[in-house]
């Protein structure tokens, strides 16, 4: 488990102080994957390196299963960085190494025997399906392929955490699949930590059990993705269940209304349609799988002069999220 408490971080430029993080905190249990999403500028690479080490707090704290990492001092502090596995965008391996020397190197530096070293490099590789490329050398593997030594790699210290970021951005989508499958294998397997920083929204969607959204330093939405992919408005629901841009082509009210999980398999707007003797008009929708659970996100029209609080109550009533987005216009 990884939980980081009140993480600030203020950098000086000049006379100026930009504040990079704004008081983070976050728990992630063990065995789950959680996904940090912002905007360029966020804090993401700040927090990444704050959670690394690699940069100090200003102020809060980092803690691994209860051991605060930001306590620790020089011999301690790299005991502790290699308690955390990173994985990058490029896998950033060494070119004149191969796949098995790529994945020695971390267990090189602290001195492990050598033939240690071997055993540990062959069941690492076989760990991410790469069992007979010991001796390629990262010219002759695919980009998917250096992702996965580079995951070994990140590996070789038996870190409790793994922290990925941007991990599949650089990839082809079917090359992405594989790769976060591996996560999501290997997070089970190891039962891991895992924090996934991340621009790409299908990422979240495919592996993340949680889900924060990091604006200017602070987390302004977060929660399990089956929450928050509930919560209609949200910034994060609209962006897990995205609608196109409204077109509407009337007077009636225009209503947002999303659906999951029970009330997804009832035809919830057919029935109110039929209850309240409407004809909908349904502008835009999305219906798909997330965490388990299936939501309906859809922009429906009503027609000038129909019952909007009546039919918006009968949908809450069936579990059904609703709310406004134009009223009529006259
Ligand atoms: N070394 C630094 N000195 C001063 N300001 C910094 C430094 N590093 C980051 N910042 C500032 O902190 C804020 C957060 O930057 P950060 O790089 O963490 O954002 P980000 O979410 O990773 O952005 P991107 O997705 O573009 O990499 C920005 O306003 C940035 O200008």
């Amino acid at each position: 488990m990884i939980t980081v408490t009140d993480l600030r971080k203020v950098y000086r430029q000049g006379n100026r102080e930009v504040v990079a993080l704004d008081g983070v905190s976050l728990s992630v249990p063990k065995g789950s994957i959680h996904g940090i999403v912002g905007h360029s500028g966020a804090g993401k690479s700040t927090l990444v390196r704050c959670l690394t080490l690699l940069d100090s707090p200003t102020s809060g704290s980092v803690s691994i299963n209860g051991a605060e990492l930001s306590a620790s001092r020089d011999a301690d502090l790299r005991t502790a960085r290699r308690r955390i596995g990173m994985i990058f965008q490029h896998a950033n391996l060494m070119d004149s190494r191969t796949a098995a020397d790529n994945v020695a190197h971390p267990l090189e530096i602290v001195k492990t025997p050598r033939a240690a070293i071997r055993s540990k490099v062959a069941e690492l590789l076989k760990l991410v399906g790469l069992e007979g490329f010991e001796n390629a050398y990262p010219s002759q593997l695919s980009g998917g392929q250096r992702q996965r030594v580079g995951i070994a790699r990140a590996l070789a210290s038996d870190p409790d955490v793994l922290l990925c970021d941007e991990p599949t951005s650089a990839l082809d989508p079917k090359t992405t699949d594989e790769i976060l499958t591996l996560i999501q294998d290997l997070t089970q397997r190891l039962q891991l930590t895992v924090l996934v920083i991340t621009h790409e929204m299908q990422v979240i969607k495919r592996i993340c059990d949680s889900v924060s959204l990091l604006e200017a330093g602070r987390i302004v939405e977060h929660g399990p993705l089956r929450t928050v992919a509930a919560d209609l408005g949200g910034r994060l629901s609209s962006t897990l269940l995205p609608l196109p841009p409204a077109e509407t082509n009337g007077s009636g009210t225009v209503l947002e209304i999303l659906y999951s999980g029970d009330s997804a398999s009832e035809p919830v707007l057919t029935g109110a349609a039929r209850t309240f003797g409407l004809d909908l008009n349904v502008l835009a929708g999305s219906v798909e799988s997330l965490a388990g659970t299936q939501f309906g996100h859809l922009r429906i029209q009503l027609p000038a002069g129909a019952d909007t609080a009546s039919l918006a109550r009968h949908l809450t009533g069936q579990g059904v999220a609703v709310r406004v987005v134009q009223e009529e216009t006259s």
